[in-house]
């Protein structure tokens, strides 16, 4: 019995058989099965194992990779080190690689320029696929257009409608929102600053509480009422649980497509508790005072222009607030902790802050000039995401193979941020290297095809710009009012993929508060200083003047009538 020339039928009824899982009588399973295949392929495109015969060209089953039934060692390291799985297929078979994952054959791309030929093949409605988990629990309740699952054009009109609502000159109007949320963090670390601060914790509810600010303006009290408010502890919980199991369903048989399993089921709970607490918020500050309708937020804004359908915008919100929460506290936590480590960084970005922003006023412009600390938040060491992936919409080649339309084409970014062809030194913090004055811009172009941690094309994070301001604006505030150290003990944190880098252990940050003293730091500021306060007083000694000759003027024309 030769396993490589069967269909994936065939083993597919084997592997259940071997699993010894009960599936019914035989018809009943193959009938299964057929519906498994066509669900996949509803997924992840047709199927792609077709010869091509072409001279030139080379063939799709000559990619190099492992071969095998399930030719992909997830088990080795366990899912959540799968990245270590990418970085050794990457050393052992270069630039392209074909896995086989579930039915189909997927191909992994570990070089920039492949990658962007991908990108740029990858049409009008370009397919990312979808976390099955997802996709089986939005067809088990109906929400067939909500935002992260769809595709095709249901896809391309709800992206046109939040594309503009956040882009950047409508993002710039939450600054002031986004700006009193971190002045209340910088509060609480100088408030609660002692070894039993959990600071992975506290970015957490800090951010929560921005991107639902900024999303439909409730005061949900997450870094407030930490442990107070049994609601907000649960939704943190369910938030946290629905990352993690995103990211472990790509790598697990979905029968859960078929009948509930338990791992579905956890899923089922945690997404609809955080479904029916997004609605419950977002009804709350829609029935509120007409001073609630009035704020500036998303929601209102939605439901001012009438852009999208009303039964559509409690998903896209809540989804909004579950797209945004996870993903912006890995960055501002990492970036945190990097500073800590690296004293010499953390000045200079404190440098560059006192100068570009000396009053503490956060504005537009003031955000965009910051090139020190915009390369420290791209030098994060590792992409928040493993990577990403995309099924290509026509038959293309690359690198001398052909791949067939339907492949999903993953970017195995993880592998290329630490590849020593693209940056000196990977697993070191320099900043410098993404700074303008570096000369090489292919080089930099490279890079940044490397990390692109919103993803590529037309169907990169639309989220990019608002995420990017808090981070900036959170970053700003806390190295005004801190300086950050990481104790000794603590520089090693280890990493894992939960769908997004976590630590393995606690981040231990300390926050000690800054004297802040402009006269060491900027001194051209502090001749700006100098010379606005003698401005004042000189203004204010001739007012005084002009008043008091007045109010003489007036006693002796008094004294004369
Ligand atoms: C630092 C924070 C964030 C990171 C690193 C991030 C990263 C990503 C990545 C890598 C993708 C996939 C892109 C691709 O396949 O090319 C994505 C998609 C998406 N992100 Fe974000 N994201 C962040 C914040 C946000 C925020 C704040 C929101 C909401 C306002 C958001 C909403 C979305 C949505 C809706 C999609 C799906 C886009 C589509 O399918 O067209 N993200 N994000």
């Amino acid at each position: 019995m030769d396993f490589s020339t069967m269909t994936s039928l065939t083993k597919a009824r084997i592997i259940v058989r071997i699993l010894n899982v009960h599936m019914g009588p035989l018809k009943t399973f193959n009938r299964e099965i057929h519906n498994l295949r066509t669900l996949a392929h509803s997924f992840y495109g047709a199927t792609n194992a077709e010869p091509y015969s072409s001279t030139s060209v080379k063939r799709f089953q000559d990619i190099p990779g492992p071969r095998g039934i399930y030719s992909i060692p997830y088990t080795k390291y366990g899912f959540p080190k799968a990245y270590l799985v990418f970085r050794e297929l990457h050393k052992k078979y270069g630039r392209i690689v074909r896995v086989k994952m579930g039915f189909q054959w997927h191909v992994i791309l570990f070089d920039p320029e492949f990658i962007y030929t991908t990108i740029s093949h990858e049409g009008k409605y370009p397919v990312r696929i979808v976390p099955p988990i997802m996709t089986a629990y939005a067809k088990r309740h109906g929400f067939g257009k909500s935002f992260s699952s769809a595709q095709g054009k249901d896809w391309s009109n709800l992206r046109g409608i939040i594309q503009h609502k956040l882009k950047p000159t409508e993002i710039s109007k939450y600054i002031p929102i986004q700006s009193a949320c971190t002045d209340d963090l910088v509060h609480w670390l100088s408030m609660n600053n002692d070894e039993k601060l959990d600071v992975e914790d506290t970015i957490r509810r800090f951010v929560s509480d921005a991107t639902a600010a900024v999303g439909f303006n409730a005061k949900m009290g997450f870094l407030k009422d930490k442990g107070k408010n049994e609601e907000n502890e649960i939704f943190l919980k369910s938030t946290r649980q629905m990352m993690h199991m995103i990211g472990e369903s790509f790598y697990k048989f979905p029968f859960y497509l078929f009948f509930k399993t338990n791992f579905y089921n956890r899923y089922e709970e945690a997404a609809n508790y955080v479904y029916r607490y997004g609605f419950k918020r977002i009804k709350e500050s829609t029935t509120g005072s007409s001073e609630n309708k009035q704020e500036l937020n998303i929601l209102n804004s939605l439901l001012t222009d009438k852009s999208m359908p009303v039964d559509i915008i409690p998903y896209a919100i809540t989804g909004m607030v579950f797209s945004g929460l996870e993903t912006t506290t890995r960055p501002i936590l990492w970036t945190l902790w990097l500073l800590g480590s690296h004293k010499e960084k953390q000045q200079k970005i404190y440098e560059e802050i006192t100068t570009n922003v000396p009053d503490g006023e956060l504005t537009f412009d003031r955000l965009r000039h910051l090139p020190y600390l915009k390369a420290c938040i791209k030098e994060l060491i590792f992409p928040s995401l493993n990577g990403t992936v995309r099924v290509i919409p026509d038959d293309m080649t690359l690198d001398n193979y052909h791949i067939p339309k339907g492949t999903p084409v993953h970017f195995g970014l993880n592998s290329l941020c630490n590849s020593e062809e693209y940056f000196v030194c990977p697993e070191q913090f320099i900043p410098e290297r993404w700074l303008p004055e570096e000369k090489d811009r292919n080089k930099i172009r490279l890079m940044a095809m490397c990390v692109q941690p919103f993803g590529f094309g037309k169907r990169n994070c639309p989220g990019r710009r608002i995420a990017e301001q808090l981070i900036h604006i959170t970053l700003i505030k806390i190295l005004q009012n801190f300086e950050l150290s990481v104790p000794d003990e603590a520089r090693d944190v280890g990493l894992y993929y939960h769908t997004l880098a976590f630590p393995e252990k606690p981040i231990k940050i300390n926050f000690t508060k800054r004297k802040r003293d402009f006269k060491e730091l900027a001194p051209h500021l502090n001749s700006c200083r100098r010379v606005k306060p003698v401005h004042r007083c000189r203004t204010v000694k001739m007012i005084v003047k002009i008043l008091k000759t007045r109010d003489k003027k007036k006693t002796l024309q008094g004294s004369d009538s």
